[in-house]
């Protein structure tokens, strides 16, 4: 059997043929062979179209495709970014915090906690009847030991001195420079007796520190005056009363320790 190849091969030269022309069917066959190339022509069009289409809609397809991609990962890369900037900022945020919050110096907590802890104590104190301490503790002495040896070595007499006295005290109290060489020791559920021994505790302890100062090392006594807070008081009277008591120890000769009438 021929192929469609040869046939159609076959069936061209006949037709060309003049012979074959003058045959009743010649006429007929030749107009439905042309009839046949016009349908294959225009098949082939719609075809070549078809494609050319079905073409470009994938491309097009893809170009919205990698538009989508190149949209999602510049969002991604946007989104990367202001979680850094967002977390950059929470950082800075709690950096400035804890800064407002402590003393440079000492690393200490500064006036301002001191103060926010001890309203809250007084309010805890009123309302569950537990009785609480301050304890205000001031370096003796300490002007002479700035002249002496100069404003570093007080420095670094204020940072040892610090360092000591938290050490010293239990996880609960709260030890802060309430201003120059003055700390303020808030003693939470502290009878004035517990204080007491809290107090002595933490000056022993700096006293037996020694502080380099070039060949010398220096020794550091300090003197405290204690307050138990009293029902209905208000926080700044009972710091005015460890303060009192804190005159008075400096008074007594200092290095020691008096407690609030
Ligand atoms: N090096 C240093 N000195 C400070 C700092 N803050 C306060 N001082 C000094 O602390 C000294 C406090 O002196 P005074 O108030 O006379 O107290 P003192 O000499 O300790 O005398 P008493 O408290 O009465 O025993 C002053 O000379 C201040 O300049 C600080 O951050 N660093």
């Amino acid at each position: 059997m021929r192929g469609s190849r040869e046939l159609e091969a076959h069936i061209q030269q006949l037709l060309a043929d003049p012979q074959q022309r003058q045959q009743p069917l010649g006429e007929a066959l030749s107009e439905l062979w042309q009839h046949y190339q016009d349908l294959l022509e225009r098949l082939e069009r719609i075809t070549r179209v078809s494609d050319a289409y079905q073409s470009m809609a994938r491309q097009r397809e893809l170009s919205l495709a990698e538009r989508f991609d190149k949209q999602l990962r510049q969002l991604e890369k946007v989104a990367r970014i202001s979680d850094r900037y967002q977390t950059m900022m929470r950082e800075l945020n709690q950096a400035l915090k804890e800064a407002a919050m402590h003393d440079p110096l000492t690393a200490l907590v500064n006036r301002r906690p001191l103060l926010e802890r001890l309203r809250a104590e007084v309010e805890r104190s009123q309302s569950r009847g537990h009785s609480f301490c301050v304890a205000m503790l001031d370096i003796d002495n300490f002007k002479p030991i700035n002249d002496r040896y100069g404003h570093d070595v007080g420095d670094t007499v204020l940072i040892e001195t610090s360092r000591m006295m938290e050490g010293e005290v239990r996880e609960y109290d709260l030890c802060g420079r309430w201003g120059g060489e003055e700390f303020l020791i808030i003693l939470p559920e502290t009878s004035v007796d517990e204080a007491v021994t809290i107090v002595q505790r933490v000056r022993d302890a700096i006293a037996a520190m020694r502080i380099r100062a070039g060949a010398e090392a220096l020794a550091i006594t300090i003197s405290a005056g204690i307050a138990e807070y009293r029902d209905g008081e208000r926080d700044a009277d009972l710091l005015n009363r460890a303060d009192g008591a804190l005159l008075q120890a400096k008074r007594a000769g200092r290095d020691c320790q008096q407690i609030a009438p």
